[in-house]
């Protein structure tokens, strides 16, 4: 066991940034390992590394299993201590773990549901509606979705799942969020009472989440005895489908009616989950009606959501409706800065620009590239200069400047599943078909810099809205599938190479 572990240690120390690799795998270990079955469970020493080694890890440790374990493993992601499962000697284990300590400390106050049960990396998608399914994993994407640097978390922290280091004093401003960063500093200021609910929407990667997050914090700072909670819709539905399975919904209901302030991440994730949009629209109106605050966040507007209820939508913009816009130029230099600085390095402006220049669309992918730099600049003992950068980012910058075309994707993936290319703009449906050309539309939007309406013309004259499903569904699904994950892996290479 340890042998796989140390082995999986080495390969990860070479791949990520030191101060990651510190912060995120170290603190994991290997709780039990089943070699006959291909099983391990890895533990993490509390919730946030949890959360984020399930998200942001999971792939990797699973193809390492993949790898070292000579076919396809599954990899569980639990809380230290908790009864491990992937002895075969196990028969059968409970299907959560013990309620968190922290929530003992709500005392007379309802329990916070569950929310950590292990993940299962498995080859499903999850389903589209809400139906329980015992067998469904608790894939959400997690409630914490940038790296904090630490520590040990406050009982306050704990309790409300939000990012301690995911705070207005880090967030660059500038014309693509400053109407939305001074909304939610009026909320943090008085919550329940300005605007109610805040509906923050914008594009994937532009600061939402950290901004939700800025407002919880800033919340808890002045009271630390707020009962604020952060999570993403997709945790919240997971956790409707729970109190589904155990019967407790009343105790679900008094939990989320109890808060003071709500922060839903991505409600778009609630589309066709009727179940769930019912209990968050009588967890809506309570709060409202007792002045608590709501902050959502959404890839839309909400008059845009689809296959969410009329009655939530109309609520959702009877508050305030703010946009976060795709930073401009000299913003993006700014968090470059501002992001380095936070890792302990100076970088010129030169390369700020250099490298703001060639990524325009979100943040999350700026972070990506001057991590890239950074750790390329560090593990060649060199300077962090336009070069490196220019060096430590050949891949993407190949990508950008177009090498890559929508035919080349569709030739390659019609290649690799073995259809022919003409499938990819006929109007034929079955699976086998469609679900390759919802790779390549994904692949389309991903690799090159074709608008959706322009995809859509490329794959035989289909509708924007189409290409955006099979964009987002893709998207969704290799997070959990980790067959699709490894297939869109391989074909990004084989385009990029
Ligand atoms: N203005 C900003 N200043 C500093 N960092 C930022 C800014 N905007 C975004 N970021 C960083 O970019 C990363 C992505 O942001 P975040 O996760 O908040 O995006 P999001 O809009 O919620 O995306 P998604 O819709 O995919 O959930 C985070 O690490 C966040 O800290």
């Amino acid at each position: 066991m340890q042998a796989f572990w140390d082995e999986c240690l080495r390969r990860l120390e070479e791949e990520l940034p030191p101060q990651q690799f510190k912060t995120w795998i170290k603190p994991l270990s290997v709780q039990a390992l089943d070699t006959d079955n291909r099983r391990v469970e890895i533990a993490a020493p509390n919730r946030v590394k949890l959360d984020w080694a399930r998200s942001q890890f999971a792939g990797r440790l699973s193809e390492l299993a993949n790898e070292l374990l000579a076919g396809p493993a599954e990899v569980r992601f639990v809380l230290a201590g908790a009864t491990p499962r992937a002895s075969s000697s196990v028969a059968s284990a409970p299907a959560t773990q013990p309620a968190p300590a922290a929530v003992a400390a709500l005392a007379n106050r309802p329990a916070a549901p569950e929310v950590a049960a292990p993940v299962v990396i498995t080859r499903r998608a999850a389903p589209d509606d809400d139906l329980p399914d015992p067998d469904l994993p608790d894939t959400s994407p997690g409630s914490l979705p940038a790296p904090p640097e630490h520590h040990d978390l406050s009982p306050a922290h704990e309790r409300s799942r939000l990012n301690p280091d995911l705070i207005f004093d880090n967030l660059v401003t500038g014309k693509a969020n400053q109407l939305a960063r001074a909304a939610a500093a009026q909320v943090a200021e008085n919550p329940g009472v300005s605007y109610n609910p805040l509906f923050l929407y914008g594009s994937t990667g532009l600061g939402k989440t950290h901004l939700i997050h800025a407002i919880g914090n800033a919340v808890l700072a002045n009271s630390p005895g707020a009962r604020v909670r952060y999570v993403h819709a997709n945790q919240y539905a997971n956790d409707v489908v729970k109190a589904y399975q155990r019967k407790s919904f009343d105790e679900f209901k008094a939990y989320y009616q109890s808060l003071d302030m709500l922060l839903i991440d991505d409600i778009q994730f609630l589309a066709n989950k009727t179940r769930t949009q019912e209990e968050f629209f009588y967890a809506f109106e309570a709060l409202v009606a007792a002045r608590k605050q709501i902050i959502i966040t959404s890839d839309t507007y909400p008059k845009e959501l689809t296959n969410i209820e009329d009655r939530l939508k109309s609520r959702f913009e009877s508050g305030l409706t703010v946009a976060i816009e795709p930073p401009e130029l000299e913003m993006r230099v700014a968090i470059l800065i501002k992001k380095a600085d936070l890792e302990g390095v100076d970088i010129s402006e030169e390369v700020a620009f250099f490298i703001a220049k060639h990524l325009r669309s979100n943040v999350r992918e700026l972070e990506g590239a001057l991590r890239k730099v950074l750790a390329y600049s560090s593990f060649h003992g060199r300077q962090v200069t336009v070069e490196v950068a220019k060096e430590a980012l050949r891949d993407l910058l190949a990508v950008r400047s177009g090498q890559i075309t929508v035919e080349n994707i569709q030739k390659t993936v019609a290649d690799y599943y073995k259809i022919k290319v003409a499938d990819m703009y006929s109007k034929r449906r079955p699976t086998n078909i469609a679900k390759p050309r919802q790779i390549a539309m994904y692949l389309a939007k991903e690799l090159t810099q074709k608008s959706l309406p322009e995809i859509g013309e490329l794959f035989g004259g289909r509708d924007h809205t189409t290409v955006l499903h099979a964009v987002r569904k893709i998207a969704n699904d290799r997070q959990n599938d980790t067959e699709l994950n490894h297939a869109l892996h391989v074909l990004e290479q084989t385009l990029k190479s």
